[in-house]
């Protein structure tokens, strides 16, 4: 297959890896990156030095840094492309691929912040928002590819098992012949709207784990944590149409244990740099990398409170991220509240 990835962060970088390195297919390989240095240092020292040190590309990966208004052209003839940007940048990949012929999926995981929406989409919401833009990539489709998955583990072959979601046979047959190898399990999912929650939302409960570590409350308190965000993050799922099952999968519980409990996220550093007294803005600064959390997290709120879902430790989040209450005050208002049946 001819596969490109848009975006040369730690991701990115590690799946496109991934693909060349597939010994159970023969895929030429593009990742692209949106800087020109960026991508001249890469050609260079082969090797991603910014966003995934010490780890060498493959001799066959082909690194591209065309413009923007270029990306058609480098889209063309693709068999899958595969944007790797935060989400922040989904939107505007989306419309600089729109004569995209072949399946697209996305690897970001968090809502859009808000802009001139009342509250921030989904990423498969930002796709159906421009479906009038995006008519040439009407017939081959668009997915997700999601699930627990450090950079530097996939990078180094370590295994891994993620989750390819879409609506369509087709996009989904792509992910696993694209991805699917000895290091690398992709499974398939139609559930979309599932795994994109899932994905979301474990960003913001590793800050809240992260807080709790950093506050050394314990070992009870974070399966607390994760249990009960679980439930929240299961809530909102089904309110936005997903399937309950898909949460106990690799884009829900999978990736909520890996986040919250993993010291490589970048979600989870947040709440620990905070915890040791942090601004937030030194915590974002110091990783060097997107928390998506951090952005999301007031958008998982909003939209909670829109469909009438409880998320009670999101809102502590969403608090804390505001400077609105310090850690301590936290965990009072989560322990301080009333009691409620464990299943709702
Ligand atoms: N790093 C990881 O282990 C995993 C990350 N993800 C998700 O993948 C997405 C990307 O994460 P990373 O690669 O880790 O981030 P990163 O912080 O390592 O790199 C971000 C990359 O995106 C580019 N970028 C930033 N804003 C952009 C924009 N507006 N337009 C185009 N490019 C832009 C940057 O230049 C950089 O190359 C995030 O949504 C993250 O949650 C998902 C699974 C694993
Ligand atoms: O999504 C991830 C692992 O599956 C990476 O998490 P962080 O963005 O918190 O590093």
């Amino acid at each position: 297959m001819k596969i490109a990835v848009l975006g040369a962060g730690a991701w990115g970088t590690a799946l496109a890896i991934s693909a060349c390195q597939n010994p159970l297919a023969r895929h030429t390989v593009t990742l692209w990156a949106r800087s020109a240095e960026q991508a001249a240092a890469m050609q260079a020292q082969r090797c991603n030095q910014r966003y995934l040190p010490d780890i060498p590309l493959p001799a066959e990966l082909l690194l591209r840094a065309d413009a923007p208004a270029d990306l058609g052209e480098l889209v063309a003839g693709q068999d899958l492309v595969i944007i790797g940007t935060p989400m922040s940048g989904l939107r505007q990949m989306l419309r600089d691929t729109a004569a995209c012929t072949a399946p697209v999926a996305w690897l970001c995981k968090g809502f859009e912040p808000p802009d001139s929406m009342p509250y921030g989409l989904l990423a498969h919401e930002i796709r159906a928002q421009l479906a009038t833009e995006l008519i040439a990539n009407e017939a081959a489709g668009y997915g997700v590819l999601s699930g627990p998955s450090f950079a530097q583990e996939v990078a180094r072959g370590q295994p891994t098992a993620l989750v390819a979601a879409s609506a369509r046979a087709e996009v989904r047959d792509a992910l696993v012949a694209a991805f699917h190898s000895p290091s690398l399990r992709v499974y398939a999912s139609d559930d979309v709207a599932g795994v994109e929650v899932g994905g979301a939302v474990k960003n913001v409960l590793a800050i809240a784990t992260g807080l709790c570590d950093g506050l050394h409350l314990g070992l009870n308190a974070r399966a607390a944590l994760v249990t009960r965000g679980l439930a929240e993050m299961t809530r909102l799922g089904l309110a936005l149409g997903a399937r309950a099952e898909t949460f106990m999968g690799l884009s829900g519980l999978g990736d909520l244990v890996l986040t919250a409990t993993g010291d490589l996220s970048r979600n989870r550093q947040v709440g620990l740099l905070l915890a040791q007294g942090q601004t937030l803005q030194q915590a974002v600064s110091s990783l060097g990398h997107v928390a998506e959390g951090v952005y999301s997290a007031r958008t998982v709120a909003q939209r909670a409170d829109s469909l009438g879902v409880d998320m009670p430790i999101t809102h502590s989040v969403v608090a804390l991220l505001d400077g609105r209450i310090r850690p301590a005050d936290a965990v009072a208002s989560l322990m301080g509240r009333g009691p409620v049946p464990e299943l709702t």
